[in-house]
């Protein structure tokens, strides 16, 4: 027989193990506990532990225990065996990890900050089919970053206006319409006749301008609807579905993934609700472990942040599209995607903080320009050509009227 109880699962002479999923948390334990007591109760109750001692037979026990191996100030670091974990099931690894533990009386707060994932868990996931090939593979973006407008208002508008934005986007030099996070299949605008209405719009300006566009179509819903939304985009010659990666749930975006592969389509992951998870900087999950999670279950694209320079508060944003294209035993890299609050007038900036591998997205910064949709798409593409260029914004707004007008109406910041 043997026992397990809450102190077998702390050791800080432990090396993990090159299979072990090594997770880096913030903690701070309840006024009655240690921090040695905390880490032990989250090592045990996110693996195979609980708060009574128990005595099992060892011969009818796979020993799956977590190991608290590091404890530097608020920061405790667990070791995780593989086996504890049913390869390719993101939702079991999080029913560990991030689980019950957020919610125990042994800690006021938690936060799981980061993970090392082993190859071991690594190769039971696809990754993302095309992930920053998609600038050349299936658009014409070349070196330059991918752009993609969102149509403002974000819902309530007909298919019909929703159509000749987009096609004033195109037309003005955006690569990608995408719809809103909360723009699905609603009367307003149904899901169908957006996409055909759209595509067909698309083949209309890639004939006419000579540059390939695409539709970042939000298939998110119900996941047998949102499987018969993908192959609806097949259906239509879209090459990208878009997916709100949070509110579906990482089952659904790997039923999504696998969908998609078998149709060439790249998947846009919208996060919509990350803050849920990430804005407490000590409690929940970070949006760097959510970032991770995606490129394991495959999606291509993902929001990261505008680096302090939009709307929206982000986190570490550089450090996040650092590891999303970092190698990882041979898995395909994720596009970070910038998005909220920007216009023609930080492009420079922008590229400066986070590189010109990435997609720039911009919504009413382009629909809210003075001139129009058209002109605005124009101002945003002339704002990146600067950049690339090397030729300050306002220089090159000497001879570029668009940006010159988005320049007076929003400044450079
Ligand atoms: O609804 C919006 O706010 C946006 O469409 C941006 O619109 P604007 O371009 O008009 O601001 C995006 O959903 C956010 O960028 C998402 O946030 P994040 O990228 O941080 O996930
Ligand atoms: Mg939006």
């Amino acid at each position: 027989m043997t026992g397990i109880e809450y102190d077998d699962f702390l050791d800080l002479e432990y090396e993990p193990a090159e299979t072990d999923l090594v997770c880096a948390f913030r903690i701070d334990p309840a006024a009655d506990m240690t921090m040695d007591e905390a880490a032990s109760r989250v090592a045990s109750e996110s693996s195979n532990g609980t708060w009574a001692a128990l005595h099992v037979d060892e011969d009818e026990l796979t020993d799956l225990g977590a190991v608290a191996c590091e404890i530097d100030g608020d920061a405790v670091t667990v070791a995780y065996p593989d086996a504890l974990f049913e390869p390719g099931s993101m939702p079991q690894i999080l029913s560990c990890i991030a689980g019950n533990i957020m919610g125990m009386k042994a800690v006021d707060t938690i936060r799981l900050e980061d993970c090392h994932w082993p190859e071991s868990i690594v190769s039971g996931f696809p990754g993302p089919q095309f992930g920053p090939s998609v600038a050349h593979e299936k658009l014409d973006a070349g070196d330059r970053p991918v752009l993609a407008t969102v149509p403002k208002p974000k819902v309530g508008l007909s298919t019909d206006a929703h159509v000749r934005v987009g096609e004033e986007a195109w037309r003005g030099g955006v690569d990608l319409l995408k719809d809103d996070e909360n723009l699905t299949d609603q009367d307003f605008n149904p899901f169908e006749d957006r996409l055909a209405d759209s595509l067909a719009a698309r083949d209309r300006v890639e004939d006419d301008v000579g540059e390939r566009k695409d539709y970042l179509v939000n298939v998110t819903g119900e996941t047998n609807e949102m499987l018969e939304r993908v192959d609806l985009v097949a259906e239509h010659g879209g090459g990208f579905v878009m997916v709100d990666v949070i509110t579906c749930g990482w089952s659904a975006v790997q039923s999504v993934r696998d969908r998609a592969e078998k149709h060439d389509l790249a998947i846009h992951a919208h996060r919509a609700m990350h803050a849920a998870f990430d804005r407490l900087p000590h409690h929940g999950v970070s949006m760097r472990v959510l970032a991770q999670i995606s490129r394991l279950c495959g999606v291509d694209h993902i929001h990261t942040g505008t680096a302090g320079l939009g709307k929206l508060e982000n986190e570490d944003t550089p450090g996040i599209n650092e590891w999303l294209t970092a190698e990882l035993y041979g898995l395909e890299p994720v596009l970070p995607v910038a998005s909220g609050g920007l216009h023609p007038g930080v492009v420079d900036q922008l590229l400066e903080a986070l590189g010109t591998d990435i997609i720039v997205q911009a919504g009413g910064g382009i629909h809210g320009h003075p001139d129009g949709t058209h002109a605005g798409a124009k101002a945003l593409r002339q704002s990146v050509e600067a950049s690339m260029a090397d030729v300050s914004l306002e220089a090159y707004a000497d001879d570029h009227e668009e940006l010159a007008t988005a320049l007076e109406k929003w400044g450079a910041e």
